[in-house]
């Protein structure tokens, strides 16, 4: 269960959260679709503890993460929003990198990491540097680097910008596994259609403050339009920086 209330953060003279409050259930995938500058990286950072804001909190399982972060991190597993590789290392050694970041080393480092690679299907890359992966296999290490420790919570931040239809369908694939298990997911998107077809529950922010929130049917019946992109846009009021 991830959870936020009432967070409140400005850069400067921009307030990039206006009091902004959501929460994300078990066995659920919850998407946050707002267009670009809405708050959404932002709200994320605040929930895996890179950034704090100036009032409100935020809970991993119900684990304050401004005061426990390292055991709110125990329990999240990150695919965030800018990420690399390290091009020496093979997929294995990666994976097993991250491991031992949450505490598994040794045997046990290896062990969560041969079972990652197994759940994911890495195991025919597994052995090679990852110097040269095509965009899908990139993101499986990345997933996989999120997943290692096996945590209850996924927060994705705009998972398939960039990715090519192919490894988006991977990857959706894998968070309906994921929520299948009891994962809780939660992701930012500004696109409609990927929110439209994985999410049990939508989140829509604009300007820093959530506007509304449903399932994709309550949304459309709250604005009374049949079709869930024009209850977006009647929610948030145009569609500048939303995508189709
Ligand atoms: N480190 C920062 N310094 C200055 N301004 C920032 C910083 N981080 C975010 N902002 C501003 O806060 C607002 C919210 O940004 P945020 O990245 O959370 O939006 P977003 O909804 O994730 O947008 P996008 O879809 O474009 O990624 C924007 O106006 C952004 O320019």
């Amino acid at each position: 269960m991830l959870k936020v209330e009432s967070l409140t953060k400005h850069f400067g003279q921009v307030c990039a959260l206006d009091n902004m409050s959501f929460d994300a259930a078990d066995g659920q995938i919850t998407g946050i679709l707002g267009p670009n500058g809405a708050g959404k990286t932002t709200a994320l950072r605040v929930l895996y503890g890179l950034l704090k804001s100036e009032t409100g909190n935020a809970w991993v399982d119900n684990i304050n993460v401004a005061e426990k972060a390292l055991d709110a991190r125990r329990q999240l597993g990150v695919f965030p929003d800018k990420f690399g590789l390290y091009e020496r290392l093979t997929c294995f050694e990666q994976i097993q990198y991250f491991a031992g970041l949450h505490g598994l080393n040794g045997a046990a480092g290896k062990a969560a990491t041969r079972h990652i690679i197994e759940q994911l299907g890495l195991d025919d890359i597994a052995h090679r540097r990852t110097q040269g992966f095509s965009q899908g296999q990139r993101m499986k290490v990345v997933l996989a680097q999120a997943l290692v420790h096996q945590p209850k919570n996924l927060v994705l931040d705009e998972p398939t910008r960039g990715l090519d239809v192919m490894s988006t369908r991977i990857l959706r694939e894998q968070l309906r596994a994921l929520k299948n298990a009891g994962h809780c997911i939660l992701f930012s998107s500004h696109v409609m259609q990927e929110v439209a077809a994985l999410c049990d529950k939508v989140i829509v922010v604009a300007r820093g403050k959530v506007i509304a929130e449903g399932t994709p049917a309550q949304l459309c019946e709250q604005t009374g339009e049949a079709q869930l992109e024009d209850a977006f846009v009647a929610l948030i009021g145009s569609d500048e920086g939303i995508a189709a």
